[in-house]
């Protein structure tokens, strides 16, 4: 069973921003990080009468691992009060910060486990600015009346250059040769160096990156096969391959671009280096856990495997400095001693592009959250969309009310609803997890708390929050 939320908690108050999504990452390439969504809201919020019980500076926000300046902007912009970090904290300071603020925003290295969201007893949303969101317990989140925004494909592009430039490189033997003259050594050789025109790419998970990977790897003139669970559109003259195995079987280069689940742990382990080509090469720029690594260095070793990218790794630091040791991951110091591998620091998504489009793309989402109640995008809860209220409507008031998906919840909350003029009202469910919103007009503040204190009463209620 849920905790249920403090009533105190801040009910929040009239919308002040744009409610444009971004659907292009490339918008952002062809426009300053002042974004016009951005511009758009400051403009409103200008314009935009503070109603209460709430001020939007009421809200606090915790900001992890140096998210973007655009995301800063956005959300200081409304008025919240934002605190920022650069790195990751350690969980025993992550707990101490997370109890206090109603929104919480990360990357990759922040684990919101069951074990740090039950602290966070006035959270409303998290956003992880990136596509991953692996490193919050969504489930858990959902049965806290906590919405998960993340972005699904701004980051994209960058992801699949990066591995283009990797594939070359390998095939190449950039680093090994670059390190070399690095430390005054000239090695001028031929000798298993590959040009990649007419050599198998072999891409797992045909997502947004794999499928980018395709395109910019088909003009290259690759053959590019791939391996996926679901059957998808094969872009350009790649091919679906059934199974794993024959994907390795055939291709020159494997790639990773899988979410980290249970299924996809280990998912290239000792076996699967076996049944990959003699001389072919590994790229993983998806998560650590995919890969086996002490396996990998076996492979690599036997000259089985010729060489490999690794962008992600099953521990990673909470921040930049010289922690890639064998604290960290015991194989590190033997990782390190191998040749052609080239090793980066998990920034398949560090672009200039993509973290600015991120950080728009996040920041916004959470605006419209907070503002608004609605929840296009969450990746834990149902996808309610509800135009904003104006100005122009002043004694209208936004419920929400986040519930159990129990039979007969709609006719007790239509009960107590029914007494007052119920303009619109959606409701849609995700597996328990119920989101019902509903825009009332002509209501005083007086049948505002008796709305909310009967929603709060109902014993299916996980959250109830009313905008006004
Ligand atoms: N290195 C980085 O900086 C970086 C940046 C962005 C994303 N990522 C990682 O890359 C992953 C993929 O990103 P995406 O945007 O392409 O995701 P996506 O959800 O668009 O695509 C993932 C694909 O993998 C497939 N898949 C899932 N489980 C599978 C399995 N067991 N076997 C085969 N296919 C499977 C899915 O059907 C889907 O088509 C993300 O989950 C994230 O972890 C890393
Ligand atoms: O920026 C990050 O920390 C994560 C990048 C990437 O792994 C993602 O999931 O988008």
């Amino acid at each position: 069973m849920t905790n249920p939320k403090p009533i105190s908690q801040p009910s929040l108050a009239r919308p002040a921003v744009s409610t444009s999504l971004s659907v292009s990452p490339t918008a952002t390439f062809h426009s300053p990080p002042a974004s016009s969504s951005f511009m758009a809201s400051l403009a409103q919020r200008a314009a935009a009468k503070q109603l209460k019980p709430f001020n939007t500076e009421d809200i606090k926000i915790l900001l992890l691992e140096n998210v973007n300046q655009t995301g800063r902007d956005i959300l200081s912009g409304q008025g919240y009060q934002v605190e920022f970090h650069k790195a990751s904290l350690p969980e025993d300071q992550l707990i101490e910060k997370i109890r206090d603020v109603h929104v919480i925003g990360i990357r990759s290295k922040t684990k919101l486990t069951a074990k740090v969201l039950q602290e966070a007893k006035n959270l409303l949303v998290i956003g992880c600015f990136c596509i991953g969101t692996n490193q919050v317990d969504l489930e858990y989140a959902a049965k806290q009346g906590i919405a998960v925004f993340n972005s699904p494909f701004a980051n994209s592009r960058s992801v699949a250059e990066l591995v283009i430039a990797e594939i070359i490189a390998l095939a190449r033997q950039l680093g090994d040769r670059s390190n070399e003259l690095h430390r005054g050594t000239w090695n001028k050789v031929s000798a298993k160096c590959w040009e990649v025109r007419g050599k198998t790419l072999g891409i797992v998970g045909y997502g947004h990156i794999g499928s980018q990977l395709s395109v910019l790897a088909d003009a290259m003139g690759m053959n590019v096969i791939y391996y996926d669970v679901v059957s998808l559109m094969a872009i350009g003259t790649a091919r679906q391959v059934p199974t794993l195995e024959a994907l390795l079987g055939e291709a020159d280069f494997v790639t990773l671009h899988v979410p980290e689940t249970p299924e996809t742990k280990n998912m290239l382990g000792a076996k699967q280096f076996e049944q990959m080509k003699n001389g072919s090469y590994l790229i993983n720029a998806s998560r650590g856990t995919v890969v086996d690594i002490p396996a990998l260095i076996k492979a690599m070793r036997a000259g089985k495997v010729a060489g490999a990218a690794l962008d992600v790794y099953p521990n990673e630091p909470a921040g930049n400095g010289d922690y890639f040791t064998t604290d960290l991951n015991p194989w590190a110091e033997e990782l390190r001693g191998l040749n052609n591998i080239i090793l980066t620091p998990h920034i398949g998504g560090s672009t200039e592009e993509a973290q600015r489009a991120i950080g728009i793309e996040v920041a916004d989402a959470l605006v419209r959250y907070i503002n608004q109640g609605v929840t296009l995008g969450s990746v834990n809860l149902p996808e309610i969309n509800m135009r904003q209220l104006t100005l122009d409507e002043p004694n209208h008031a936004r419920i929400i009310y986040i519930h159990r998906n129990v039979p007969g919840v709609l006719r007790r909350v239509n009960e107590i609803l029914g007494d007052h003029n119920v303009d619109k009202q959606i409701s849609d469910s995700k597996g328990d997890i119920a989101y019902l919103m509903a825009d009332v007009s002509d209501v005083r503040p007086e049948d505002i708390k008796e709305i909310r204190d009967s929603l709060d009463g109902l014993s299916s209620r996980i959250l109830t929050r009313v905008l006004y």
